[in-house]
């Protein structure tokens, strides 16, 4: 006889449904390309739904989407989860209240993270779409999207995240040549997040373009 499950697997159904449908739509904006991009919601206080690695991610069935423990461990399966596990349970650790965590791959997000990379940050201010962040009521406020240097030892990202978060209260990271991180309270938060960043990032990058070169 199977062991049973130390998750609810009714909770499973829900949080793999919510990642599917919205990630289909992301994906049809093109920002998961070539398989890139990873997707995870908190399920219990021990476990989150995360994307199996390497999938098509605008593809994604229920087979697709796997249970990992705080530490990133598969619970009752086989499977292989993202490559980038340990950027989502750092998050779900340090913060309960964290329900969902977003990472995407859009052009707009990683042609912003090359040009910013050397100042370590993308300065957003006096945007009305700034109060679409959790805790901002007015546009008349400041956010700093850090950029970091990217790195195929998760520990290392992991670590700079984690220096950064010591210091400031953020919902998302640009990584350098690779993409955005978003995260919020449950799924329609995070996408909100995350959808707010990509149409400042697109302003910004707009803004450049616009500027004479003597200006830039
Ligand atoms: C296809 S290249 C992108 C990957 O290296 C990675 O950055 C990514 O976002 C997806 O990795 P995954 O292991 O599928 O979660
Ligand atoms: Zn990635």
């Amino acid at each position: 006889m199977n062991a049973p499950l130390p998750y609810d697997p009714q909770r499973l159904v829900h949080c793999a449904g919510e990642i599917i449908v919205n990630v289909r739509e992301l994906a049809e904006r093109g920002w998961t390309p070539a398989t890139s991009s990873n997707f995870s919601r908190r399920m219990d206080d021990a476990h989150l739904a995360i994307t199996v690695s390497g999938r098509d991610k605008g593809r994604l069935t229920e087979g697709d989407i796997m249970v990992v423990d705080m530490d990133g461990q598969p619970v009752a399966t086989d499977q292989k989860s993202s490559a980038e596990t340990l950027l989502h349970t750092q998050l779900y650790k340090r913060f309960p209240e964290i329900g969902c965590v977003l990472h995407t791959h859009s052009q707009t997000q990683t042609v912003a993270s090359r040009l910013y990379a050397g100042a370590g940050h993308v300065h957003l201010e006096g945007y009305e779409l700034l109060k679409a962040f959790a805790g901002n009521t007015t546009h008349e406020t400041e956010v700093e999207l850090p950029v970091l240097p990217n790195s195929q030892d998760m520990h290392t990202l992991a670590a700079q995240v984690d220096a950064l978060l010591d210091r400031q209260c953020m919902w998302g990271y640009l990584i350098d040549g690779h993409g955005l991180y978003a995260w919020g309270r449950d799924m329609a938060e995070a996408r909100r997040h995350l959808e707010a960043f990509e149409f400042l990032l697109g302003c910004e990058l707009q803004l450049l373009s616009l500027q004479p070169r003597s200006h830039r």
